[in-house]
């Protein structure tokens, strides 16, 4: 990338998060992530560009020594910090912003420092494998597939239900969406085959903000701002039906849905649990969690069908490391508070000391040291609370990942590419799998955690309570007393 040469209209909207906006080149395979910032903080230009660059070196260090060797080279592109002219950001700025979804609006892309972040597309793969059809790439953003086990968690609900199943409540009492997602990433996590096609039917039914499917780079489905809308899958099937037209044939002249999004949720699921390697057929040694039990008590539909088919996931796909990484959360928010108020008591006392413990960066080999060698037992010590609130924030970190699936249908006998080989009989793909938005959270939002974990859990366990008073008297909250039916697809 020439930065002198800098021009706007080689650059489009891509799409964008709490954090970051990014855009996409019209012809390489690039894409730059630019920060966000609140209005109020923008207009008083809150942040200098020396910290702007701090910033985004951080997150490209701590994505390059810490996320990658704990999440596997394969799977992380970190990017690099580039210094970009200011009127071509400007200009770039005034381009995408009638793009933006209204609900992002309350935020601005950071026009000011010239600091952005330069990343492989990931929705592309290279053209000699680009064939005859365009790249398919599927964006997964798990959540956190585990019910905590830690000693400190004060609230039973907690052990039973997780926390994406329990958030979908407040989501829908706050309006942040409309109707409640169906999806659990306990299904998703589970290395079962049948409990990861439901959860994967699930996020087509409802995808928020945890599923969305490209082509050719555009975004075909997922993630629209109006929360109204439900989304076509006849509309999706149309765009993926030639991808999958030598297994499904057109009934008068349509595709038939089912079939085509049956072949998708096959295709996924195998790219989830690859482990990248060529010919690979995903059994493996298996990764199971310690201790966690492995179904969410939200989802009462799964208990009877599927209560034996608890598989682990093989233990080098994307999913398991994902999960180990989550896993080093291991105290939960519940335990983590009291230490970093041990550590907040500290710091008033010795100031100086923040810098040598790491809190704020710098990511490098140290502070991998430091999330690596922490001690599981707590002697009272400063570095075991520091040690387990960076494991907090790295596991935080592989909580709001995203995955990315990139897929294109390969005819040839070649290895070309050799990052994933799926679905031996025909169709046949060739593709990568890669792990995104891996910034490192701050760790003074442990305060805002804590406070938010309380809500969900109250809020749950009121809406639950008000559901069981509106229900026939009958309905029982105890899993164990209900029996359910389960179709599979
Ligand atoms: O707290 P959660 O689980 O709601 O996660 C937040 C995400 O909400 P989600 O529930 O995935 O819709 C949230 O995503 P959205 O803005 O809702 O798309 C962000 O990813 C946020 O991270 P950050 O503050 O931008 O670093 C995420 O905050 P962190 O908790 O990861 O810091
Ligand atoms: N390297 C990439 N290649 C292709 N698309 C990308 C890439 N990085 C990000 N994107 C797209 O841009 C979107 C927003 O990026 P990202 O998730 O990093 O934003 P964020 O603000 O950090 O998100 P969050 O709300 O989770 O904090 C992603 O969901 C993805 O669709």
């Amino acid at each position: 990338m020439e930065v002198e040469k800098m021009d706007e209209n080689d650059w489009k909207y891509h799409g964008e998060g709490n954090k970051s906006i990014v855009v996409s080149h019209a012809q390489h395979s690039q894409v730059l992530r630019f920060l966000k910032h609140n209005v109020e903080d923008h207009k008083h230009r809150c942040q200098t560009s020396e910290q702007a660059q701090q910033h985004i070196q951080n997150i490209v260090d701590f994505g390059k020594h810490v996320m990658r060797p704990l999440l596997g080279e394969n799977y992380v592109h970190h990017g690099e910090a580039v210094k970009l002219p200011l009127d071509f950001v400007r200009l770039l700025s005034l381009k995408v912003e009638p793009e933006r979804p209204e609900s992002r609006t309350d935020k601005v892309m950071d026009t000011l420092s010239g600091w952005a972040m330069c990343l492989p597309n990931l929705t592309q793969l290279p053209d000699h494998l680009s064939e005859h059809r365009p790249p398919l790439c599927i964006e997964i953003k798990p959540k956190c597939g585990f019910l905590p086990w830690s000693r400190h968690v004060t609230k039973d609900v907690k052990l039973k239900a997780c926390r994406f199943c329990m958030h979908q409540h407040l989501k829908i009492s706050s309006g942040k969406w409309k109707r409640r997602s169906q999806y659990c990433p306990l299904d998703l996590f589970s290395g079962s085959k049948q409990r990861m096609f439901l959860a994967i039917k699930h996020l087509l039914e409802e995808a928020q903000n945890n599923l969305k499917i490209f082509k050719n780079g555009e975004l075909i489905f997922g993630c629209k701002d109006d929360v109204d809308q439900k989304q076509d899958l006849n509309e999706l099937a149309q765009h993926l039906w030639p991808y999958f037209s030598p297994t499904v044939p057109l009934i008068q002249g349509r595709p038939h849905r089912k079939a085509v999004l049956h072949n998708l949720t096959q295709v996924v699921t195998m790219a989830l649990l690859s482990s990248g390697e060529p010919g690979d057929t995903t059994e493996h040694r298996r990764f199971h969690p310690p201790k966690s039990r492995d179904h969410c008590r939200t989802n009462m539909l799964l208990q009877d069908c599927c209560h034996k088919a608890n598989r682990g996931l093989p233990k080098d796909c994307v999913l398991s490391k994902i999960l180990q990484v989550q896993l080093l959360d291991d105290l939960d928010i519940e335990g983590i508070y009291p230490l970093y108020k041990r550590v907040e008591r500290y710091l008033a006392e010795y100031p100086e000391e923040r810098s040598r413990l790491q809190l704020d960066g710098p990511y490098n080999e140290s502070f991998l040291e430091r999330v690596r060698r922490c001690p599981s037992d707590d002697d009272g010590s400063i570095e075991y609370a520091v040690g387990k609130i960076h494991q907090y924030r790295v596991a935080m970190a592989a909580k709001d990942c995203s995955i990315m699936i990139t897929l294109a249908p390969y005819e040839g006998d070649d290895i070309l590419w050799p990052t994933l080989e799926i679905q031996p009989s025909k169709p046949r793909f060739r593709g990568a799998v890669s792990i995104l938005d891996l910034d490192p959270k701050p760790y003074e939002s442990i305060p805002h955690q804590y406070k938010l974990d309380l809500q969900i859990v109250s809020n749950y366990l009121r809406s639950v309570q008000s559901n069981v008073e509106l229900a026939s008297p009958n309905l029982c909250l105890n899993s164990e007393d209900c029996t359910l039916l389960f179709h599979s697809a």
